[in-house]
């Protein structure tokens, strides 16, 4: 099995070679000798990305959603997946991420972030596994999404996201949010939970451990606590809307 190496641990926020289609992040066991070209994520496949979601999603699953406004599910993708996604996550080139008018305001969110386009690899077919995952919302719940949008996220040590929905007052165009999360080994003292309030007014903290979903309804409020390690995740968002723009996030 292809296996790729997990550089989260050693790779830094500044990233003089950004992954592209031109620098794609290499699949490889350190210890096989290739004589030829080592793989490199041009060899993914979307099949890698297979999710049979029905299977992930019971009934109970799916009525905690519509009681609670939230769910998780745990070890989402198979192995070449989840690598794959966390060898491309430490390969960006990061921007700040912006509020509205392209003004930064660190204090209340301190991740950096790239859009997810069709120019990466991982992060692309992750896109179209969450857009089945939107077919069966539909199905299920009648959701009514129309496409979905991503961006990977890294937190710095120090910062997190404070409190907030992700519509901003008067708009309803997201749906659904979804976290993935790619850190291996996450503990409790790593902090960077994300705290959310169901609608029921209650607190949950949700660790956010590798190959982890948490799915939950765009309105609810919710906060990244401070993160004292880098933490890498990728967030996407399942809209009602039909047109796709790549916009500032909120
Ligand atoms: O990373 C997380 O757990 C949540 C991120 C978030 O709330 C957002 O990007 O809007
Ligand atoms: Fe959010």
């Amino acid at each position: 099995m292809t296996k790729i190496t997990s550089n989260l641990e050693v790779t830094q926020l500044v990233v003089d070679q950004p992954i592209g289609q031109d620098n794609p992040p290499m699949l490889f066991v350190p210890s096989e000798d290739y004589s030829h070209e080592p793989p490199t994520q041009h060899v993914l496949q979307t099949s890698d990305f297979d999710v049979n979601w029905e299977n992930k999603l019971t009934d109970t699953q799916f009525d905690k959603f519509v009681e609670d406004g939230w769910l998780i599910i745990d070890d989402v993708f198979d192995s070449t997946a989840l690598l794959a996604l966390q060898a491309e996550s430490g390969f960006i080139d990061y921007r700040d991420a912006e509020l509205t008018a392209g003004i930064r305001l660190s204090d209340i969110r301190g991740d950096k972030i790239r859009w997810i386009t069709e120019n990466f690899f991982a992060g692309y077919y992750y896109l179209q596994s969450i857009n089945t995952l939107a077919a069966l919302f539909n199905r299920s719940l009648f959701a009514g999404i129309r496409h979905s949008e991503a961006h990977y996220a890294c937190y710095p040590v120090g910062f997190g996201y404070q409190w907030h929905s992700d519509n901003p007052a008067g708009r309803d165009e997201r749906v659904i949010s979804a976290v993935f999360y790619l850190n291996d080994e996450w503990a409790s003292t790593d902090g960077g939970a994300l705290e959310i309030v169901d609608t029921h007014g209650i607190h949950h903290n949700v660790m956010p451990v590798a190959n982890r979903l948490i799915i939950f309804a765009s309105d609810l409020q919710h906060q990244v606590q401070i993160a004292h390690r880098q933490r890498y995740s990728i967030a996407t968002w399942l809209r009602r809307d039909d047109t796709i723009v790549l916009v500032a996030p909120l």
